[in-house]
């Protein structure tokens, strides 16, 4: 090759052309340097032909400078960053971009130096270092993330080093991490749980694409059946990708992993250490990382010999990424596994509709495990109506569901209160005047916090203290707080069950590894009686002593009426329900409700799966919504409102008139205002029929905004706020 077509990683200029100088080694997938004006640029070699660009004539094309000293992105991974921009209607190099690790990481090996305590007493304290000294206890990085650790300036600690306090280690990029054992403990396995593990071995084995579905109930030990497919890639060498929705959850995981194959796996996401991202991604490429566990951002990687893909909870939205690429990480994952030639399984006990749909028409393999493992039974869920069993005045739990928390507490079993909302309370106002306080940035209400003292607003992060007086009307002390959230059931609870330990479960309280496995601990140590919690509690966890699950409010997912409304409470709270009664003793479920002749509410009282999918399923296919049409969302925003309007209307105007397509909107969004932005949003229902990307980007194409105005296109939504 003397001519080469780059992918740069800048989406305004997208493709560039080229020269090869003599003596530099090239091959597709190839990283390379290049001149770009007075600056440097990177990009991937890519196939000429499968990039539109400008012909450059030979002599105008400009050297290029250098090839990483890295492998070349396979062509398997080129043709997923293709059919992803594609079908996301995404900039290809946007897409491309997240195939990379850091500048640091292609740059190549050799050794690098970081800094840890040596131990030494100081000759001289002073409040800074005695911080440091106790911030940085067991840690080793670098100078920068040092000082970001203990939150004191770099000098502080170069000050440090020069007092012996800190000494410098060499460490070697590309040392190895440690090995797996694909048969360190293996489970001995129930024949129902044999037979789904046999199929996905013989499914490593073979090596080709084949889609799973494992369709578990709570506790089943999914977990444990994956896992047999892991030990057998294990043994062929391949590598393993386990994507899962939360970095929360990943240390319940790897605790489990290690238990099993005697070493954590390699962890991947967007909060490492950059030393420990270089380490990663450049093991990642090599193939000598055997397991990567990972949120979204580890599905792009280029993994050198990848062999299954697992995505644990695969119906968690949360796959679902809502900015720069609007991908879904378990659709893209299937078609990584099918560009790659291997399986991939989807684990969950309750799958989308989509992903149900899809097991149906013979698409995905689905393979079941209907009871949970050792013969525990399947939690007793009954419904608590609040219209005729409402919790006294001020209060959010209802008597039976009280009464039931203490014969617990009595009996030194464990309950957990779940409750999808952050915070104190969703909306704080004054008595006085009525004032309710309101994002500047976001149409949302701030929400109380009582333990930092401040209201939030949960979109933007904008954060005020919860001030003395009200800023309307000036009477003080004249602040109510409307609603529940759950710092406020961790303090009714308090009041009602005074000697019960208890822990708050939100991610407000298990922002770090630690703060999550000292929950987990002492959960399974019995040294919690309470567990109240959001979201975050309701899947992967296993507490034997469990014995009741309190859902606080069902009907807070039904508000809103998103398409998913339904379908996502019944997750939630099948979900939830399923950490209640996983060991020896029975589980028993309430659920608080003022709709309990909703179908949504009566399946999950009736333990009736079945009849919510059917049911589901038709309402799905009347309203030609996923998985029997499909659905793309027109993101309109700036931060000038008149401008975003007429940018929107511009849109709308030019759509086009198919009878396979209909446009709905403009409208203002839900969320009219979101980080000073003003939204407007256009939403196309489209038969499956319909080419919708070509259409859509045919539509947008020819038209112009200006500056401040941004487009976005959300193939599939999740959000429709
Ligand atoms: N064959 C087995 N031998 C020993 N323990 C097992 C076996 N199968 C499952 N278990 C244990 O049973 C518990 C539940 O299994 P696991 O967490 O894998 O279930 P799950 O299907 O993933 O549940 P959920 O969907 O609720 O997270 C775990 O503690 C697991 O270790
Ligand atoms: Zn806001």
């Amino acid at each position: 090759m003397n001519r080469v077509r780059l992918l740069v990683f800048n989406a305004a200029l997208g493709v560039l052309d080229y020269r090869v100088p003599p003596g530099m080694t090239i091959e597709f997938g190839s990283i390379v340097m290049a001149p770009l004006g007075p600056r440097q640029v990177l990009g991937i070699v890519w196939e000429p032909e499968r990039l539109n660009a400008q012909e450059v004539p030979e002599s105008k094309l400009r050297a290029l400078l250098d090839v990483m000293p890295v492998p070349s992105i396979p062509e398997r991974l080129r043709r997923l960053i293709e059919w992803t921009a594609d079908y996301y209607c995404a900039p290809l190099s946007a897409v491309a971009r997240m195939a990379l690790g850091s500048m640091a990481a292609l740059r190549g090996g050799g050794t690098t130096t970081e800094y840890r305590l040596t131990g030494a007493e100081p000759a001289r304290m002073t409040p800074r270092r005695a911080a440091a000294l106790d911030a940085l206890q067991g840690e080793q990085a670098s100078i920068r993330e040092l000082a970001e650790l203990a939150s004191v300036s770099e000098g502080v600690l170069r000050g440090m080093v020069g007092a012996g306090l800190l000494e410098p280690v060499t460490v070697d990029l590309d040392r190895p991490y440690p090995a797996a054992w694909a048969d360190f403990a293996a489970p001995d396995l129930s024949a129902e749980q044999r037979a789904a593990a046999d199929t996905f071995v013989t499914a490593v084995r073979d090596g080709e694409f084949a889609p799973f579905l494992l369709d578990g109930v709570t506790g089943s030990g999914k977990t444990e059946c994956y896992f047999e497919a892991v030990a057998e890639a294990l043994q062929l060498e391949r590598q393993i990708l386990v994507l899962l929705p939360e970095i929360a959850l990943t240390e319940n995981f790897l605790r489990r992993f290690e238990h099993r194959f005697g070493v954590p796996p390699l962890l991947w996401h967007s909060s490492l250490k950059s030393s420990e991202r270089r380490r990663a991604w450049r093991a990642i490429v090599r193939g000598e990382a055997q397991v990567v566990v990972g949120a979204r951002s580890a599905l792009f990687l280029p993994y050198a010999r990848l062999g299954l893909i697992v995505v644990d909870e695969a119906h968690e939205v949360s796959f679902k990424q809502d900015d720069g690429v609007r991908y879904n990480a378990r659709d893209v994952a299937v078609m990584r596994a099918k560009f790659e030639s291997i399986p991939v399984i989807l684990a969950s006990a309750t799958p989308a509709l989509e992903s149900m749909q899809l097991a149906e028409a013979g698409v995905y393999r689905k393979l079941e495990l209907p009871s949970r493992f050792g013969g525990a039974q399947l939690p007793d869920i009954q419904i608590l109506d609040l219209r005729s069993e409402a919790p006294e005045r001020g209060r959010w739990l209802a008597p039976r569901l009280v009464e039931q928390m203490k014969d617990r507490l009595a009996k030194g079993e464990q309950s957990l209160l779940f409750l999808n909302r952050r915070g104190y309370a969703p909306l704080t106002l004054c008595r006085h005047c009525g004032y309710r306080f309101q994002c500047p940035n976001c149409t949302a209400w701030l929400v109380e916090h009582r333990f930092s003292k401040r209201l939030a607003c949960h979109h933007c992060g904008h954060e005020v203290p919860v001030p003395e007086a009200c800023p309307e009307c000036g009477t003080g002390d004249c602040l109510v707080a409307c609603g529940p959230g759950v710092e406020r059931i961790a303090d009714e609870v308090a009041e009602i069950l005074p000697e019960a330990r208890t822990a708050l479960v939100t991610s407000d309280t298990m922002n770090t590894p630690e703060a999550i496995g000292d929950f987990v601990a002492m959960a399974e140590g019995r040294a919690i009686d309470v567990i109240i919690g959001t979201q975050l509690v309701t899947k992967g966890y296993h507490f034997p002593e469990l014995t009741l699950v309190g859902v606080v409010d069902a009907d807070l997912g039904l508000e809103g009426g998103d398409l998913r409304a339904a379908e996502r409470t019944y997750q939630q709270v099948a979900q939830v329900a399923g950490r209640a009664g996983r060991g020896e003793k029975p589980g028993v479920v309430l659920i608080q409700t003022r709709h309990p002749e909703a179908a949504v509410i009566e399946a999950l009282a009736n333990g009736d799966r079945d009849a919510f999918y059917a049911a589901e399923t038709e309402a799905r296919r009347d309203a030609g919504a996923p998985p029997f049409g499909r659905w793309a969302a027109i993101i309109v925003s700036s931060e000038d409102q008149a401008e975003a309007l007429a940018a929107a209307r511009a849109i709308g105007g030019t759509a086009p008139n198919l009878p396979d397509m209909m446009v709905l909107g403009p409208a203002p969004a839900p969320l009219s205002l979101l980080r000073g932005r003003h939204r407007f949003r256009l939403l196309i229902n489209a038969r499956r029929s319909a080419e919708l990307q070509k259409t859509l980007r045919e539509w947008l194409a020819p038209l112009e905004f200006p500056r401040g105005v941004r487009v976005n296109i959300d193939i599939d939504p999740y959000s429709f706020v």
